[in-house]
């Protein structure tokens, strides 16, 4: 099949490797440059400041992962980091608890209120998330000023420093090495995290549920597991921020900060791990400098910078989505990932079922949206080492039918049985795990990901491993096996020269393609294919046709939604017509064909 994506003439090519390997060691550069910093004869002042950009820099990477990464806006970071600086300050003070246990409670409290507040508040969609956010943001901000306990808004004074041996950590050099070391080792595990089965699960929540939960992923533990991550990177700047500062009270916890580290994520570069730290770098540094040189412009005081950042914001939003990070997306290529699974072991098969099993039986299923009935009581079969035809004018009901068959929908009457097992009802994520997988009638890939991360999206069931074994990089046996089928399905379905490319990037014929591919990395029984050549080429539809018999013979029963005629007569064994939600005929292609009815429907014709 042919690749859309030209190849670049040389010249650029070498500049792309250069990019590629700054980026590659860019990260280390970074390393090296906050390793030496509080080494070089800074000011004082400097060092400070550092170690608040570190102290933001921590909360803003949660944000990076939720809200950059997985698309979920969250007003509500400060509050955790309140939870941990509260924890540690009222533990400490009171009962004299040395400040490292509390590290560990702070982050068990912070852990399970996040459960609580996620497991509520993320099955939101739309508007109500942020909404809600917004509202346990200020219930935790109310409650830190109310408590006696708390010491309410004047909060709790009189907080230790930080000792390590009996060394006093103090406020300066040896708290930037500590502040720095967990941004550090937090950045490098999201880094990881990203890049792993679990990562591209998450990735992929940015682009609505539907086809992860169609990939087998669950994507409410996702969100509510990245949610606990973000949040317990809150409690942890929470719990060095209240030995920094030797006292805390509700202000810094507030709503006005919750916005703040949102700008500070946004201003990065929202979907970037080392935004983050630019982000805040960026919006602390203009803080302190407007806060100096405003109030001597205008000559009274005030907090003026507020103005600056919301109109900066705007400006931001509007010219420059990605951030500041976008700025080395553009200069430095991505590095190419290193291919590396070459020799890594195949991944289990499913048990294929015998030629003729009968996979899906649909009887009498039914769907109505308000007085439409779309879908009215449909019965068909489909075999294994068979290919079924669904096909009917526009607005038949055949995508309808399709997602009743996978869960997306619920049917308002009759069965579905897969492999005599009754599934309507089950969530999709059930069904995918049973051995049925699907593309999708509108495209639904991850555009920034690339091909092969997509076609890996796919394989998700077929791994084990989760983001703790992601981090500390033990998943890397398995990676390579997930890997090494993806580019493997990529292979068959002729995609595998592009394999490196942004998913996006690719035309609308091969992004189907490659939802075939991704299909098929989750080794189903049964594959629906919905409209898989729309956008094919003449010599791409007899590559797919090809494809499609090849699985045939090896036992697969594919369920084919498609316009295109003369791939449907050319590989269905069997055809079920649809017309106005209802089933007007079945046969073999030539007895389709054949059919007064049929060819009525389409002309539009009384029959
Ligand atoms: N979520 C929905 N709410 C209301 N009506 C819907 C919904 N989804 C589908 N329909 C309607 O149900 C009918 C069947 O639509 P469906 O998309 O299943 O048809 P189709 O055969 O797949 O058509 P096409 O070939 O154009 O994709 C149409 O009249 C459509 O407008």
């Amino acid at each position: 099949m042919n690749t859309a994506v030209s190849s670049q003439p040389a010249a650029q090519d070498a500049l792309n490797a250069k990019g590629s390997a700054l980026r590659r060691y860019g990260p280390w550069a970074l390393v090296a440059v906050i390793v030496l910093l509080p080494l070089l004869p800074l000011p004082e002042f400097w060092i400070i400041q550092l170690n608040y950009i570190g102290l933001y820099a921590l909360p803003v990477l949660g944000l990076v992962l939720l809200t950059g990464v997985a698309g979920l806006t969250s007003f509500g970071q400060a509050a955790f980091v309140g939870i941990g600086a509260y924890t540690t300050a009222w533990l400490t003070v009171n009962l004299g608890v040395s400040p490292w246990l509390t590290l560990l409670i702070g982050l068990g409290i912070t852990g399970v209120s996040a459960l609580v507040i996620g497991a509520i508040t993320l099955r939101m969609s739309g508007h109500y998330l942020p909404l809600a956010t917004i509202a346990w943001a200020l219930s935790l901000y109310y409650l830190m000023g109310n408590v006696d306990a708390l010491g309410k808004y004047d909060g709790i004074l009189g907080i230790e420093g930080l000792t390590i041996f009996g060394y006093e950590i103090g406020q300066r050099r040896l708290f930037y090495g500590l502040v720095w070391l967990f941004v550090l080792a937090a950045s490098f595990a999201l880094v990881r995290l990203l890049d792993s089965r679990s990562g591209r699960a998450v990735r992929a929540l940015a682009r609505g549920s539907q086809m992860a939960e169609a990939m087998g992923i669950d994507t409410l533990r996702h969100k509510v597991g990245i949610f606990v991550l973000a949040a317990m990177l809150a409690s942890i700047s929470g719990w060095l921020f209240a030995h920094f500062q030797r006292t805390v009270n509700p202000s810094p916890f507030g709503l006005k900060m919750g916005i703040e580290y949102l700008f500070m994520a946004v201003m990065g570069g929202a979907a970037h791990v080392w935004g983050a730290i630019a982000g805040a770098g960026v919006v602390k540094v203009l803080e302190d400098q407007l806060q100096v040189l405003l109030p001597m412009l205008i000559g009274t005081s005030g907090s003026y910078e507020v103005i600056v950042f919301g109109i900066l914001l705007v400006l931001v939003l509007k010219y420059l989505p990605d951030g500041l990070w976008s700025f080395v997306d553009r200069k430095f290529a991505r590095a190419p990932r290193k291919v590396d699974w070459h020799d890594a072991a195949a991944l289990p098969k499913r048990a294929m079922p015998a030629a003729g099993e009968v996979l899906l039986d649909v009887q009498a299923v039914r769907k109505t949206f308000g007085g439409l009935v779309a879908v009215n009581d449909i019965s068909f079969q489909t075999r294994a080492g068979q290919i079924v035809g669904l096909i009917g004018p526009n607005g038949a009901g055949k995508s309808t039918t399709f997602n009743l068959v996978t869960g997306v929908l619920r049917a308002s009457g009759g069965a579905v049985n897969f492999r005599g097992q009754r599934i309507d009802g089950l969530p999709s994520r059930r069904i995918a795990r049973l051995g049925m997988s699907r593309t999708f009638q509108h495209v639904k890939l991850v555009p920034e990901m690339t091909v092969l991360e997509n076609a890996a999206l796919g394989a998700h069931l077929r791994g084990r491993k989760g983001p703790l074994a992601a981090m500390l990089r033990t998943d890397r046996t398995q990676e390579r096996e997930l890997l090494r089928e993806a580019e493997r399905q990529l292979q068959r379905v002729g995609l595998g020269e592009l394999m490196h490319e942004q998913a996006g990037n690719l035309a609308m014929g091969q992004q189907r393609l490659l939802e075939i591919a991704r299909a098929l990395a989750a080794d189903p029984a049964l594959l629906l294919l919905d409209e898989p050549a729309a956008g094919l080429r003449h010599k791409e539809k007899q590559a797919l046709a090809e494809v499609l018999r090849g699985l045939r013979a090896e036992g697969m029963g594919i369920l084919l939604v498609e316009h295109d005629m003369s791939l449907v007569m050319d590989v269905c064994d069997h055809i079920v017509v649809m017309e106005f939600g209802t089933h007007l005929m079945e046969g073999t292609p030539a007895e389709v064909q054949r059919s007064e009815k049929v060819r009525a429907a389409y002309l539009g014709t009384e029959h």
